[in-house]
């Protein structure tokens, strides 16, 4: 098969990133990347770099909503100075109950990923944006989504059903898991010696774990939305669903209507929670940091929040899997935050975790655990494109490829 581009849109609550790959049989190079951040915020950012990783643009517009920040990216796309796609991945944070595997992208479908848009309020609202935009300015050209919940379909009835009453589980409410790309692209790059016994702590400015036995998940920190699991930049984490209760009531007390006080909660438990809400200064790691190097108490808790919630989830993995051979670190925080690291494996000594604190001095992949460590523990960044590419690649293979796309490959 000759090559051709596949275009990669990853949109995140505050973000879209973007690529090209020229993909063929076994080839996967990747021509150019982007990404325009900081969307509703007064530090909108938009950058391009080329295939040797030499900035192409690097501007600060004002990005005031989804639809200036995805003209951005059109716009360059349709440049004249990159091939056009032959074929469109979007990562898709959550598809609803009804769609759990990856697929073509239809305006049907994007109607019901949309109707299930509660489950991921941060993530799906600019996706089917971004969706309907991509299926109108590329006419003819495939476009597929490849779900986040797609790694963690393997979760035993037993890990993904909630305690709750039966009418509510028939409504699809069960325990999803995300970040599902990024650890598909750990797996994809541990081959061929994917530990039997592993876990992957995803952290970055959205943060979930998960426990993996022989490269298949058996559970995430992440539930029914990206809002559950242990804490993360503004969002709560699991919490007392009395403390939602008494939030409600307090919302309620100020005579809204049931549907603004549904928004204001959850305005309260995505946007305004976790790390931001406990240090009532920053959800970036990095700020964070600063603040205690200067003493700042709530920002110390906040940190401390972080940790003390991934150590019990680790713990609790360990226990599940029945030990571990490695444990590796990813996204944002995982990758860069060289202190979260060595406070998170500070006090696991009894799991078989020893950290080597030179080792995980530097930034990048490495290996970071001391010689006599019983557990292997990594910093791997994710390649969620990568996956995506792969799995676009797949769906092209399993089904008859449009006219326009056969054209383009002969
Ligand atoms: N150099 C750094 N040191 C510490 N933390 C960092 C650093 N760079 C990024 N981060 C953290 O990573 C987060 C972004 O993670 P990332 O995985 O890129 O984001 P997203 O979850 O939006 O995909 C930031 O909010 C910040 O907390
Ligand atoms: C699912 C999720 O939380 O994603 P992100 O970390 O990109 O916000
Ligand atoms: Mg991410």
């Amino acid at each position: 098969m000759a090559s051709f581009p596949v275009l990669v849109l990853n949109s995140g609550s505050s973000s879209i990133k973007f690529c090209i790959y020229d993909a063929g049989d076994g080839q996967r190079d990747k021509l150019f990347e982007g990404a325009v951040d900081g969307i509703g915020t007064d530090l909108g950012k938009f950058w391009m770099k080329d295939r040797d990783g030499k900035k192409i643009v690097d501007e600060t517009p004002s990005l005031p909503n989804r639809a200036v920040a995805f003209s951005l990216v059109s716009d360059a796309l349709h440049s004249g100075k990159f091939p056009a796609p032959a074929a469109i991945g979007h990562r898709t944070v959550c598809g609803g109950p009804g769609i759990s595997e990856n697929q073509i992208i239809t305006p049907e479908l994007v109607d019901e990923i949309e109707s299930y848009a509660a489950l991921a309020p941060l993530h799906t609202p600019i996706a089917v944006y971004i969706m309907r935009q991509a299926l109108k300015l590329f006419p003819g050209v495939p476009n597929f989504a490849v779900l986040d919940t797609y790694f963690h379909r393997t979760m035993s009835e037993l890990v993904k059903a909630m305690p709750i009453p039966a009418e509510f589980v028939a409504m699809g409410v069960r325990r999803y898991g995300y970040h599902g790309i990024s650890y598909e692209s750990i797996i994809h790059q541990l081959q061929p010696d994917v530990p039997q016994k592993l876990i992957v702590a995803h952290l970055g400015n959205g943060a979930s774990i998960t426990a993996i036995r022989d490269g298949k998940c058996v559970d995430t920190s992440m539930g029914l939305t990206p809002t559950g699991g242990i804490i993360s930049g503004t969002r709560t984490g699991d919490i007392d669903p009395g403390v939602v209760l008494f939030m409600l009531n307090k919302i309620a007390e100020t005579g809204v209507s049931a549907k603004q006080a549904a928004d204001k909660l959850e305005t309260l438990v995505s946007k305004k929670s976790g790390l931001l809400g406990v240090s009532e200064l920053s959800n970036d790691m990095r700020d964070l940091r600063d603040a205690i190097k200067d003493g700042n108490a709530k920002a110390r808790l906040a940190v401390d929040k972080f940790v003390w919630t991934l150590q019990k989830w680790i713990g609790g993995f360990v226990a599940e899997l029945g030990g571990l051979d490695m444990l590796v670190f990813t996204g944002g925080i995982g990758e860069n935050d060289i202190a979260s690291r060595a406070e998170i494996c500070t006090g696991l000594e009894a799991l078989g975790i020893k950290l080597d604190a030179a080792h995980n001095n530097v930034r990048g992949e490495a290996t970071i655990s001391a010689e006599d460590s019983l557990v292997t523990v990594r910093v791997i960044p994710p390649a969620e494109d990568l996956m995506i590419v792969n799995h676009v690649m797949r769906l092209l293979t399993e089904q008859p490829a449009p006219a326009k796309l056969e054209a383009q490959i002969a």
